[in-house]
Parts: structure tokens; sequence; C-alpha cells
């Protein structure tokens, strides 16, 4: 399990995160969201070992970080924001490297991951563009099928075709019973891929729970066109010259009974918008 507690963290006097406490279980992926500043590199950069807390604690597999870094490195897989790995290093001279650091690596299923997403291991890295050095980074994450994945925004840079596939990749990790943080801005991919999130803003974690719930599946949005009338038992909000309801389902039979006494071009129902519930938090 990846555990952080209370976790508090400032760069002299400059707040890098507040409070942040998180879990993650073993086959989940969880999406950690939040505004540019809030706090999500900075925690990202404590569970992988490389700035330690102020306050709080960090914990994968029960090892505390990142006093512990080494116990457990080998089980981590990590994709960092920034990808900086040694320029003038071809590609496979760079897997041999990583073959030695890891001895778990998975030959095989890295010479998959290499023909899935399409690497050309002569190159040098520094002569790569911006998404290509992502999918070595991708990689070099998964080639030892770690148990952790820390992911801080790890589709950023790549094409849409590229992001599918990686996609397919993390769903596999999770089969795996994978634990795995994926950090995002991107929040059509945070509500396809994870089954918890947490939002955090300011340092703070200000939401969390089940995708599931937040999106609030008992209730639909049914917007009307064209309709000059109010109703009487239910209220809405005018969007585009339309008037916009949310209705429980329990309740769409008599919403249709009350709509029928009136006239309206066009009438849409559909689940809630998790992405305007998300853009509400941002603000
Ligand atoms: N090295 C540093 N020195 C001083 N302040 C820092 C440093 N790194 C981060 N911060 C500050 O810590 C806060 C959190 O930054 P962090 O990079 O963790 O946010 P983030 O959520 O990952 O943002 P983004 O989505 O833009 O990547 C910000 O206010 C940032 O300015």
């Amino acid at each position: 399990m990846i555990k952080i507690s209370n976790l508090k963290k400032y760069y002299g006097k400059n707040r890098g995160i507040e409070d942040v406490s998180i879990e993650i279980k073993e086959g989940e992926i969880f999406g950690l969201i939040g505004p540019n500043g809030a706090g999500k590199t900075t925690t990202i950069r404590i569970l992988t070992g490389f700035l330690s807390e102020d306050a709080g604690e960090a914990k994968i597999n029960g090892f505390k970080l990142p006093e512990d870094i080494n116990k457990v490195k080998k089980d981590i897989g990590y994709i960092p924001g920034e990808v900086n790995f040694y320029g003038d290093m071809k590609i496979k001279e760079f897997l041999k490297f990583n073959r030695n650091f890891y001895d778990n690596v998975d030959v095989k299923y890295e010479k998959e991951i290499i023909e899935l997403l399409g690497i050309d291991i002569n190159k040098k890295f520094k002569e790569l563009s911006l998404g290509n050095k992502k999918k070595v980074a991708i990689l070099q994450a998964l080639v030892h099928k770690p148990k952790y994945l820390i992911l801080d925004e790890p589709t950023s840079g790549l094409d849409p075709l590229v992001q599918q596939k990686f996609y397919s990749l993390i769903k596999d990790h999770k089969k795996m019973g994978c634990a795995i943080l994926f950090s995002s801005h991107i929040l059509s991919e945070i509500e396809k891929l994870c089954n918890n999130f947490a939002m955090i803003k300011e340092g703070k974690v200000i939401k969390s729970g089940a995708i599931d719930d937040l999106r609030d599946i008992s209730s639909r949005v049914i917007t009307v066109y064209g309709l000059n009338d109010t109703l009487n038992n239910f209220k809405f909000t005018e969007k585009n010259n339309a008037k916009e309801f949310l209705v429980k389902t329990k309740d769409i039979h008599f919403f249709i009974k009350e709509l029928s006494n009136f006239n309206f071009e066009d009438i849409e129902i559909k689940k809630p918008d998790l992405e305007e519930l998300f853009l509400k938090y941002y603000k």
C-alpha cells in the first residue's frame, strides 16, 4: 500500500504542501488532481525519495520515504513530470544500464513495450522529441513490472494514439495488482482510468473519494431547448439558450409528465459531466 499521512513540506518560506493524506491500495489507480502549484509534484518527490518532509509521513509497503527508498526502489516504477535522462547515451545503452540496476527487468516485456510504443533504441536521448523521451520514461518505469507506480503527468506530450496504448499498459499493471498513483490535469483520463481520486489545492486535499460517488450517478442532466415556460417542481439554470435541469433518475417520469404540458423544440438527457464538477473545484 502507498500511504501518505498529513504530509507537509515547505521550501524555505514557500508552501510546497500543507496537509496531504491519501491511501492507494494494490490493484487501484488513484487520480491526483489539482491546479498548477497545488503540490502534486512535491508529494511525489517525497514518495520517490528525492525530498524529505517537514511533518507527517509517506510510506510504501510500510517503508518510510525518503529514508527507506533503497528498500523499495526496485518495486517502484516512476515517470517524472520532466524527463531528463543521459543525453549522449543511446536508448539501447540506457536500457542495458537500467537492466543492471533493476536485476528484475522482464526482457521479453521490454521488447513488447518497445514495439508497442515504436521506440527507436538506436537514437541518442538528446535526439528525441519530447513525446519520444516520454515513451522511454514509460518503458523504464514499467519493464521491471513494479508493484508501485508513481506517474507525474505521464501523458503530457504524448499523441492520442500513444496515450491509448499507455492507458492499456497501465490497466495491465492494475490487473497485475500494482498500486498506481496517477497525477494529471486531464480530467477525462482520471474519470476513465481511476477508481478513487484526491484533489489538492494550495497544498491541501480539498476533496477525495470514489469517482462514481462524485458524479452522483443517481441524477441526470436534462437540457430542454425552446422552452419558454417554467416548471413548478423543477429548478433550472439558463445555458446557451436552453434550460438545464438536474433531475434524480427516480423523478424523470414526473419531469417528463410536467414538461409535456408545454411546447419545446428538443430535449437531451445525459449523465452529469464530471469535468464540469472538477472545474468547479479548480476555481
Ligand atoms: N524548489 C522549489 N523552491 C521553492 N518553491 C517550490 C519549489 N518547488 C515547488 N515549489 C512551490 O511549491 C508549490 C507546489 O509546487 P508543485 O510543483 O508541487 O505543484 P504541482 O501541483 O505539481 O504543480 P503543476 O501542476 O504546475 O506541476 C508551488 O507553490 C511551487 O511554487
